[in-house]
């Protein structure tokens, strides 16, 4: 946490979080929970392909090698690119929990600029839970887990049902991932296992 209060800055009374008993064990990949996603799938050209691993505890690990597609300045990242990086790596959290969630909030710190060619690697934790809401925060280091911080948020993520994304996608692609079996398994698994 960066010490700041703010909306996502745990209440007081919220309860530290519970790694699910069917949770990925630590080491273990969480695959990409979508195909198209710009964060984590395979079939997105210019994506961030962003491979993340469960952690101990509550938390995922992630790297993220920037290409350069994800320029801003010349020769260096984009920040919302970045931000997108600790994003997706905060989104792989819910796997712990086994629960679907989406970002409410998401606060960055951008400390240093990040050059292209180089890999950022991401770290993310959940802090606190209260009811839906997921508080949680990530950093991220340039060249090894142990490198100079980079980039770090504070994030309150918020517990949702699949209808969250059948009512409110394009319909050309719920109806697709609603007709992949495999799709439909995972997260299905989510909803009966809270
Ligand atoms: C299959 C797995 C998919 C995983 C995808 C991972 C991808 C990476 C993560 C993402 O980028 S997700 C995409 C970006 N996020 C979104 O598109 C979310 C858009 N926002 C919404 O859909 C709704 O605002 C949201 C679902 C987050 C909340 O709406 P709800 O109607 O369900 O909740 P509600 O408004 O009742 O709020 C519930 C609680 O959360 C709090 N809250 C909601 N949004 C907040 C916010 N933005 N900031 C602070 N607090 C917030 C709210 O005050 C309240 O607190 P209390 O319970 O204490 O009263």
């Amino acid at each position: 946490m960066s010490g700041r209060t703010t909306a996502a800055t745990p209440p007081p009374g919220a309860a530290p979080p519970a790694r699910h008993p069917e949770a990925p064990a630590p080491g273990e990949i969480i695959g990409s929970h979508y195909e198209y996603c710009f964060g984590c799938g395979g079939g997105v050209a210019h994506g961030l392909h962003l491979q993340t691993r469960a952690g101990e505890g509550v938390s995922v690990t992630a790297e993220f090698q920037v290409k350069e597609a994800h320029q801003g300045a010349p020769g260096l990242a984009h920040g919302g690119v970045l931000a997108t990086a600790l994003d997706e790596t905060l989104g792989g959290l819910g796997w712990l929990l086994r629960v679907i969630a989406v970002t409410g909030r998401l606060e960055t710190d951008f400390v240093r600029p990040v050059p292209v060619g180089a890999v950022l690697h991401l770290e993310a934790e959940v802090v606190a839970v209260a009811g839906r809401k997921i508080f949680c925060t990530a950093t991220g280091r340039i060249g090894a887990p142990d490198g100079p911080v980079a980039v770090r948020a504070d994030a309150l993520f918020i517990e949702v049902k699949i209808d969250h994304f059948i009512e409110n996608g394009r319909k050309q692609e719920i109806q697709a991932v609603l007709a992949d079996p495999d799709q439909v398994k995972v997260a299905r698994a989510f909803e009966v296992n809270p």
